[in-house]
């Protein structure tokens, strides 16, 4: 059974990987050191694990082991459960999706969480459900939003001194975010806080009066009332501090002439009691939001040392192209720099971390067009897609470095009017996204305390896979173009090269079995470029998707 301490402690107890991000504060690095830069390039195959049929695209899942069995979820709401040394299938679950989801950027799933003897995962319909791990078959399930109003649920859960702490995704529909924390072994709800300023939170099945500032604040009229923050990657939880860290996503809609004001909490991260839902303080990255930075990426607890003294601080790469260093304890901010070149929406950030805007490169207000369909046009970077989207980047202990897997690219943008409607896309903007060089992909290895990029891996195709880092100074992440890469964790050599046959957008695990080192990521391409990459999604077309779970490891010497 899997309890608090085993997630707390995941990250230290290398036998299994029992939490999404490698840990609750989702370093995603492992102590194992097996494995190293000498020996990595006898990395071998031991199985692949196709989900088969005819939903083979989008898989953005992390895997999750326990007791040599590797829980997996697939796209399209699916879940399979596989003997780890044999690669046989155990069971296998698929939720029976109603017509009419709307779910923004693909049929795609993150991963699961395990929990006592549960495992619990969110569907495209905006559910969760908790099976039985033995036997695959459903203990609970519950409605985490209307799907018809366009929730829907990507992420994996996260489990939290016994609760089940979950996001939602819709921020294209002007749903409202929040943040939801149920009884685990129930799924019966404890609290449920939403992210946008003006809602209620609730506790134990009453108003709990934390509002979080009055609508008007940071709103100027009712747009508040369908005003997105989508807290849609879920999130990470520093045990130290006892705080839950959740990013949310863009205010809604993107047309952000027609919500003057900050917009909280929106394109924000958000530091939460993990027993009331209270937001206890909030950085936010990109104050009345104008081109769908969004805020979601996560947020990740880390140590160093300045003069001598140690550094309770946690980091963030944002899709609007700065990397932010935060003190985790009052969310005070240290540092911020780019880690993509040719930011054009914003000059730098002021001492507060707040964005230095150019005011000339936010997309216009329709209203001073000449028929008020159409406002100015601007070329921005970062695209919207991000300096970095929700593909979780790595922090190694060892080498005190972020491997961030980032992209350069940029977009054609403009606004247009519009109006709520229930279920109908809520944007009011319209994109084309454009390379700026020959690669649009990097992988950046970045020194949080100085801002140094210290080495850069360039690729082709964007980066959409998650990263991991191992005690054994190495790097992992896969490739829109199939590849499973090894890099030297601090000279960014690559020591590994491996063709999984099917484009990468899912992120790498490792564990110990029986003293041997074995790794595992699920290839099938997919997720939101090929969907809304303007001109990169023409370049990267024939990129082939797919559904395969595969399993490598280290052979005993
Ligand atoms: O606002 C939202 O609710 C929402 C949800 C999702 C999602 O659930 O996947 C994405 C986004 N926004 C988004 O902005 C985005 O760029 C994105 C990329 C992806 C993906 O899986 O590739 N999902 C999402």
């Amino acid at each position: 059974k899997v309890t608090d301490k085993d997630i707390v402690n995941d990250q230290a107890t290398p036998g299994d990987v029992v939490s999404y991000g490698l840990g609750p504060r989702g370093q995603r690095f492992s102590p194992i050191d097996t494995m190293n830069t000498s020996n990595v390039k006898k990395l071998s195959p031991v199985w692949a694990f196709s989900f088969g049929g005819e939903k083979q695209r989008g898989q953005e899942s992390q895997p999750l082991v326990k007791d040599g069995i590797m829980f997996v979820t697939a796209s399209y709401s699916r879940i399979y459960a596989i003997d780890v040394e044999t690669g046989d299938e155990l069971w296998q679950w698929e939720a029976r999706l109603p017509d009419g989801i709307m779910p923004c950027c693909d049929v795609i799933n993150r991963g699961a969480a395990l929990y006592g003897d549960l495992v619990i995962f969110g569907t495209l319909d905006a559910k969760l459900v908790a099976l039985d791990q033995k036997t695959g078959k459903p203990k609970w399930r519950k409605t985490l939003g209307d799907y018809k109003a366009g929730y829907s649920f990507t992420a994996a859960p996260m489990i939290v001194k016994g609760n089940v702490v979950t996001g939602i995704s819709g921020g294209e529909f002007g749903i409202v975010g929040k943040v939801e924390a149920r009884d685990a072994m129930t799924g019966e709800l404890v609290w449920s806080r939403p992210t946008v300023e003006g809602h209620m939170g609730y506790l134990n099945g009453k108003e709990n009066g934390i509002t979080g500032g009055k609508a008007n604040k940071t709103w100027t009229g009712d747009l508040w009332k369908t005003g997105g923050a989508a807290t849609w990657l879920g999130g990470t939880y520093d045990p130290d501090q006892d705080l839950i860290f959740m990013g949310t996503g863009n205010p809604a809609p993107w047309n952000s002439h027609l919500r003057p004001g900050d917009n909280l909490y929106s394109s924000s991260r958000l530091a939460i009691d993990p027993d009331t839902g209270k937001i206890v303080w909030h950085f936010q990255t990109t104050p009345h939001d104008g081109w769908d930075y969004d805020g979601v990426n996560e947020l990740i607890a880390f140590d160093y040392k300045d003069r001598g003294k140690t550094v309770k601080a946690a980091a963030t790469a944002d899709r609007n192209g700065f990397f932010y260093v935060l003190n985790r304890e009052n969310g005070d901010f240290i540092r911020g720099f780019p880690f993509v070149s040719g930011i054009t929406w914003a000059k730098g950030l002021d001492k507060n971390g707040r964005p230095i805007y150019d005011e000339s490169n936010r997309p216009g207000n329709p209203s001073d067009s000449e028929d008020g369909k159409k406002g100015k046009t601007v070329f921005a970077v970062p695209s919207f897609l991000g300096g970095k989207n929700w593909m979780p980047m790595a922090f190694s202990q060892d080498t005190g470095l972020f491997y961030v897997p980032s992209n350069e690219w940029g977009m054609v943008i403009w606004n247009e009017p519009v109006n709520y409607k229930k279920g109908a896309a809520y944007m009011g903007s319209g994109f084309t996204i454009k390379p700026i060089y020959d690669h649009i992909g990097s992988l950046k290895a970045v020194d949080p305390k100085t801002g140094e990029i210290v080495w850069e891996f360039k690729n082709n195709a964007p980066l959409w896979g998650g990263v991991l880092a191992t005690a054994g100074n190495l790097v992992f992440t896969g490739t829109p173009e199939g590849y499973l890469y090894g890099f030297n964790a601090k000279t960014g050599e690559v020591v590994y090269k491996f063709n999984t046959g099917s484009g990468i957008v899912g992120s790498p695990i490792t564990w110990e079995q029986d003293g041997e080192q074995y790794l595992s990521i699920v290839s099938g391409w997919g997720g939101a470029v090929p969907l809304w990459g303007g001109e990169v999604a023409k370049k990267v077309k024939d990129i082939n998707q797919g559904g395969t779970v595969w399993t490598f490891k280290l052979p005993r010497s």
